[in-house]
């Protein structure tokens, strides 16, 4: 059980603006369970900006809620784990390695250092809690980029048009991406801008496009799960429901690197449809680059 003052020092600190992820993690630096965690945002924030939901936010028709494989797009797509909260799965033989190889490739000749939105400004920012190089794909951009996003959209059973562009990360030794939420925060001033078009983002699916030799797990600090990174493999988890209530517990990070290196490709998806038409492909670069899952630590 937990006590009222951790429920009062919850509604407290939003109320003064502290970050969600923030507080979240010092109570578990404080041993308090991730059950009681979350039942605290919810006993503490009957406030507007505390859209919590109380179940996973699995999509209606998500084929691997329930099934173990599935054919996609000629490939049988095996779950290999599965968390209920948040609501996750973990796949095998999404991406060949010919595929991960390609992507790899496509990718490195762009690179730049990753950047986070700051919550308040809505403006990028390199920070320290995301030690990564990044670039990103308008949708479509590529016949390889094509061909892997409509094979996404029906593994996440939402339309192409609902993705942001293909986000690339690539981690070196030291590099990580602290706990955060993929989620606009519905209590940060920048969110709006980002919501303008397409609304709150829903889901993700992480790509893992090389094996990682040591660390570099992704990991949700509130169940104390970790993914450990393989190629062809790709994590999905789902953090808003069709009403727009959020799900905390579907904070995340990506651990350390210890040795080797992480290459990871990202969708993240949207209530509605983002951007414009797919062939307009650059077009879609202005808003592309949103990939405001962090904040300014
Ligand atoms: O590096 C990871 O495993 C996590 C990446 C992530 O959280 C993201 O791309 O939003
Ligand atoms: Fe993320």
């Amino acid at each position: 059980m937990l006590s009222e003052e951790w429920i009062d020092w919850v509604r407290e600190n939003l109320a003064r603006g502290c970050t969600r992820e923030s507080l979240m993690l010092e109570m578990l630096r404080n041993n308090i369970s991730s059950e009681d965690t979350l039942q605290a945002f919810r006993d503490a924030a009957e406030a507007p900006h505390a859209e919590v939901t109380h179940v996973p936010c699995w999509p209606e028709r998500f084929v691997f809620r329930s099934c173990n494989q599935a054919t996609i797009d000629g490939r049988e797509i095996r779950v290999l784990a599965r968390l209920q909260r948040p609501a996750a799965v973990l796949l095998e033989n999404v991406l060949s390695a010919t595929e991960c190889e390609a992507l790899i490739a496509l990718s490195s000749q762009r690179m730049t250092p990753s950047t986070v939105v700051d919550p308040e400004s809505g403006e990028l920012a390199p920070v320290q809690a995301r030690s990564s190089e990044g670039t990103w794909f308008a949708r479509g951009a590529e016949a390889l980029i094509a061909r892997i996003e409509t094979r996404l959209a029906q593994i996440m059973d939402v339309p192409v048009a609902h993705g942001e562009g293909l986000q690339v990360l690539h981690y070196r030794v030291g590099g990580e991406y602290r706990p955060h939420h993929d989620y606009f925060p519905p209590d940060a001033r920048g969110s709006a801008r980002h919501m303008r078009e397409g609304g709150q983002r829903t889901a993700s699916l992480i790509l893992y496009l090389n094996d990682v030799e040591a660390g570099g797990e992704t990991i949700f600090p509130l169940c104390q799960a970790a993914f450990v990174p393989r190629r062809g493999r790709a994590l999905y988890f789902a953090y808003c429901d069709p009403t727009g209530r959020l799900d905390p517990a579907s904070l995340h990070g990506g651990a350390p690197v210890e040795a080797g290196e992480k290459w990871i490709a990202t969708k993240w998806v949207r209530q509605r449809a983002y951007g414009v038409r797919p062939e307009d492909g650059l077009a879609v670069a202005a808003n592309a680059r949103t990939h405001l899952d962090g904040e300014a630590a």
